[in-house]
């Protein structure tokens, strides 16, 4: 697992290192800028061509006026923090390759903290700084036709407030982003690689500040972001990802100072593989080795929903699984499942009966229950047969206590997991939502990781919300978010039925015996390997059927 990073969590590494006497802030900063220098040429080798050394002597050569034509032109946007700071390593980097740079700076040099001012007279003595305004880059990658790459270093893990001030370069910094690579009406557009965070966007929550609406039209964005030591929230969460372009994460060293103290287990995030849980099934178990889970079925022509959990459930390795479905439905469901076992389920009765066998030692409610059925069965499932039976909450089983959420939370134990996706998460946290859905006005925004935590706390079991960023949290704070973007983004994925077979997979994965957290955990990453593996044109039947090949591939 890979962790994910707050700006505060960040700071306090680096901290510890630069009081431990090992490395300095400048040091760091130099290694910050060779880092995006290398990822800026790892990404696009073909930048690297023909470059020539000037070496580190200063020279007059930078001034706009000496510059060939000819020469591969970067243009730096430095910000007044450190990020400004990373900014002015990579404009001397790239000028001692021979490359013909600009810098612009927004803020007041006199202002800069310390690390950046040394980086700042460093620069200066090889180039100009120009003031950055809202209009400097209109009509820049048309004048200057050699533009390679623009640089963001305006802002990184220190954007504290709405950053509007700059609408003209954020716009510009979008079009280019649009449109680099692609040559157009004679004109190419230069690549925007962004120092550590798109500027505008809050590092801990990935929501631009200030924005409510697409800030994909107008807000800066990157085709390259490159991040210092481990990726931090905002590369994963809301607008991040789209935003960030691509993530490099530069190391800086800094991988033995991890363990400072303030950073407490359950307040650090990870990115959830299910590299810490084994899938393999060992021994000469017999089937009941595995469990048995049961998933509650709606009535007749809604019975699909809870056929897909099955299926997921069994193709993940549950021993067995029954459905409870009522008498009406019956014929419905036997006509279309073979290894899946059914039993009638119609009332709370019924199902407190089918309970007392502690075999079945998973449950899932909720997938097309319908409301009605899902309000009246939720008590039976919760107190009969053992104590505290790991259970599963999706769908009609969480909207049936819009009305009031804390009915459901004070029958809800440690092994319950409920997976609401955002309008489910919206009825049964009402005031969460509010919060994570506002927009936000200073730094660091509430995140969905926030939400995700506060709302675990308050169910008193773990919430999986559901998303392109599923965040997995825990009441005592353990939080891990399953990602599907970058080298993993599966849209295909949000299709009907896809959180059903979600809900099934972690039922099945309870039924074996995984923890609440290890079974969301585990669940979500193999359902976005399943998507991966499939690719365009998966529908919610297909995900359980990767999930053979996905093992394959797994070593499982
Ligand atoms: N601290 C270190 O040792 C290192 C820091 N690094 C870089 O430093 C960055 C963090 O630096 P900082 O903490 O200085 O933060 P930033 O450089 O992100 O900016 C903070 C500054 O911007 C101001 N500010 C915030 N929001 C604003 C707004 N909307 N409009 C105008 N001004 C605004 C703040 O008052 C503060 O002066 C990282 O993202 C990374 O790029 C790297 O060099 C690695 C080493
Ligand atoms: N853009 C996306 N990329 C990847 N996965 C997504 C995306 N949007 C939604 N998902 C996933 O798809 C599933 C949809 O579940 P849900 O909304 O409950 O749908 P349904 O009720 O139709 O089953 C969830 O697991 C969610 O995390
Ligand atoms: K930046």
């Amino acid at each position: 697992m890979t962790e994910l990073l707050t700006a505060a969590q960040m700071r306090a590494i680096e901290q510890a290192a630069i009081e431990s006497g090992e490395t300095t802030g400048v040091e760091l900063m130099e290694r910050a800028g060779q880092g995006v220098v290398d990822a800026i040429f790892e990404e696009w080798p073909e930048l690297a061509e023909g470059d020539q050394e000037r070496g580190a002597a200063p020279r007059p050569a930078a001034s706009p006026r000496s510059i060939s034509a000819k020469m591969k032109r970067a243009v730096v946007l430095c910000g007044p923090g450190n990020n400004g700071g990373d900014g002015f390593v990579v404009a001397r980097l790239l000028f001692q390759r021979g490359w013909a740079v600009e810098v612009f700076l927004y803020g007041n040099a006199e202002k800069l903290p310390s690390d950046a001012r040394v980086n700042f007279e460093r620069w200066l003595e090889l180039g100009e700084v120009r003031a950055l305004e809202a209009r400097s880059l209109d009509g820049y990658a048309e004048d200057n036709p050699n533009t390679k790459i623009a640089i963001d270093a305006l802002f990184g893990t220190g954007l504290s407030r709405p950053f509007h001030s700059l609408a003209g370069v954020q716009m510009e910094l979008n079009y280019w982003e649009a449109c680099s690579g692609r040559e157009g009406h004679g004109i190419s557009f230069p690549y925007v690689v962004a120092i550590d965070v798109v500027s505008g966007i809050c590092s801990d929550s990935g929501k631009y500040l200030g924005v409510d609406d697409n800030p994909y039209d107008y807000c800066a964005m990157a085709n390259l972001t490159v991040s210092f030591h481990e990726r931090k929230l905002c590369h994963v969460l809301h607008h991040g990802p789209r935003g960030s372009g691509q993530i490099s994460v530069c190391d800086l060293g800094l991988k033995r100072f991890v363990r400072v103290p303030n950073l407490q287990p359950n307040d650090r995030v990870f990115s959830s593989d299910p590299s810490f849980y084994s899938l393999s099934k060992f021994g000469d178990q017999n089937k009941f080795g595995s469990g048995h889970a049961l998933i509650l079925s709606g009535g007749p022509v809604q019975t699909g929903a809870a056929r897909l959990s099955a299926r997921g459930a069994l193709r993940i390795g549950a021993g067995l699984v029954t459905l409870g479905v009522p008498l009406a439905a019956q014929q419905e469901v036997a006509a279309q499942v073979t290894a899946i076992m059914l039993k009638p389920i119609e009332t709370p009765d019924d199902l407190t009966a089918v309970l007392q066998d502690s075999r079945i030692n998973a449950l899932c409610l909720g997938p097309a229950l319908g409301l009605n059925r899902a309000r009246r069965l939720v008590a039976a499932a919760l107190d009969a047969g053992l104590e505290a039976r790991p259970t599963v909450f999706d769908a009609d089983a969480l909207s049936a206590f819009a009305d009031e959420p804390s009915a459901l939370f004070e029958m809800l134990h440690e092994n319950c997991v409920l997976t609401p996706h955002g309008g489910e998460f919206a009825r049964l946290f009402p005031d969460i939502a509010e919060k994570l859905n506002a927009v936000p006005t200073k730094g660091p925004a509430y995140s969905k990781v926030d939400a995700t935590r506060k709302a675990a706390k308050r169910a008193g079991c773990v919430v999986l919300f559901k998303g392109a960023a599923t965040v997995i949290a825990a009441p005592d704070g353990r939080c891990s978010i399953n990602s599907a973007h970058y080298e993993r983004s599966a849209p295909w994925l949000a299709t009907a039925g896809s959180g059903d077979v979600l809900a099934g997979f972690i039922t099945g994965l309870l039924a074996r015996g995984f923890s609440p957290m290890q079974a969301a955990e585990t669940a979500a990453w193999l359902h976005v390997e399943c998507a991966l593996k499939f690719g365009p044109g998966l529908i919610a039947e297909d995900i359980p059927e990767q999930l053979p090949a996905v093992f394959k591939d797994l070593g499982v």
